[in-house]
């Protein structure tokens, strides 16, 4: 019998909890997806290897690639220098992800380093750190040294692309901002959703699928008292739900 929440996959990080190997999501992107109707399951980076991979999809209805302090492995858009903090597992699994996704028109919500796998998956690019280039004066990388809640302020605006997903939603909002990397070149078929003041690339999407958006801040930190970020959450929810409702035999035979 089929549940009755559309099922979220969480796409999992590799972390040392205990001195021990651990697949991990934080809490909040099971709360935020619990809160606006969705089943979340979390995938760790096995799912990828697995013969059961399409099997395994065939029972979800939205994929949520979520932020982390790792980042993309550098060779994946043709950079060279030495990355101390990669997560080859993560980059795989989220990559077939959004192949997934993308082939099977399964809605994806993709957050932080979720937007930047997304953007190198469509064959863009990315600034391995933001500060050098002198290109950004927003202040986009948090303050490691204060209380985790005032990392997460809200820090600076976003101004909305017009004719995109979110104009729907309005022109200007303000987001927080905890990132190193950014996107340099864009990513083909990928649309700019939405820029902060000084230019840097904060939400895009990609044309001519149901839903497939990346922002790069955090709206899964404020996503019961957040205009945008409830907005993200019902949107990305409710695409799910509706791939939920189509019989399984028809999504079969969309592939
Ligand atoms: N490592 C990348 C991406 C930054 C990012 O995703 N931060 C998330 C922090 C943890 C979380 O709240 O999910 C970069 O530095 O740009």
């Amino acid at each position: 019998m089929k549940p009755t929440r559309p099922i979220i996959a969480i796409v999992c990080c590799h972390k040392l909890v205990d001195g021990q190997p651990t697949q991990a999501v934080y809490q909040k992107y099971i709360d935020a997806v619990q809160y606006h109707g969705g089943n979340a399951i979390l995938l760790p980076y096995t799912a990828a290897d697995d013969s059961n991979f399409s099997a395994l999809m065939s029972l979800v209805d939205g994929v949520l690639l979520t932020g982390s302090y790792s980042n993309v492995a550098p060779a994946r858009y043709g950079a060279t220098h030495i990355e101390d903090k990669p997560d080859l597992n993560r980059d795989t699994l989220s990559f077939q992800l959004l192949d997934y996704a993308k082939m099977h028109d399964v809605p994806l919500f993709a957050v932080c380093r979720g937007l930047q796998e997304m953007n190198v998956y469509f064959g863009g690019t990315l600034h391995p750190d933001w500060r050098p280039t002198g290109l950004f004066y927003e202040q986009h990388l948090e303050d490691s040294s204060r209380p985790i809640e005032e990392q997460y302020q809200t820090i600076h605006d976003v101004l909305i692309e017009e004719g995109g997903y979110l104009a729907s939603f309005g022109q200007k909002w303000h987001v927080n901002s905890l990132h190193k990397q950014a996107i340099d070149r864009l990513g083909d078929s990928l649309q700019i959703e939405a820029r902060a003041p000084d230019g840097l690339v904060e939400a895009i999407s990609l044309s001519q699928h149901p839903f497939m958006i990346g922002v790069q801040w955090h709206p899964e930190v404020s996503y019961d008292n957040d205009e945008l970020s409830k907005f993200l959450f019902r949107e990305f929810i409710n695409h799910a739900r509706k791939r939920h409702h189509t019989p399984y035999q028809a999504q079969a035979s969309q592939t």
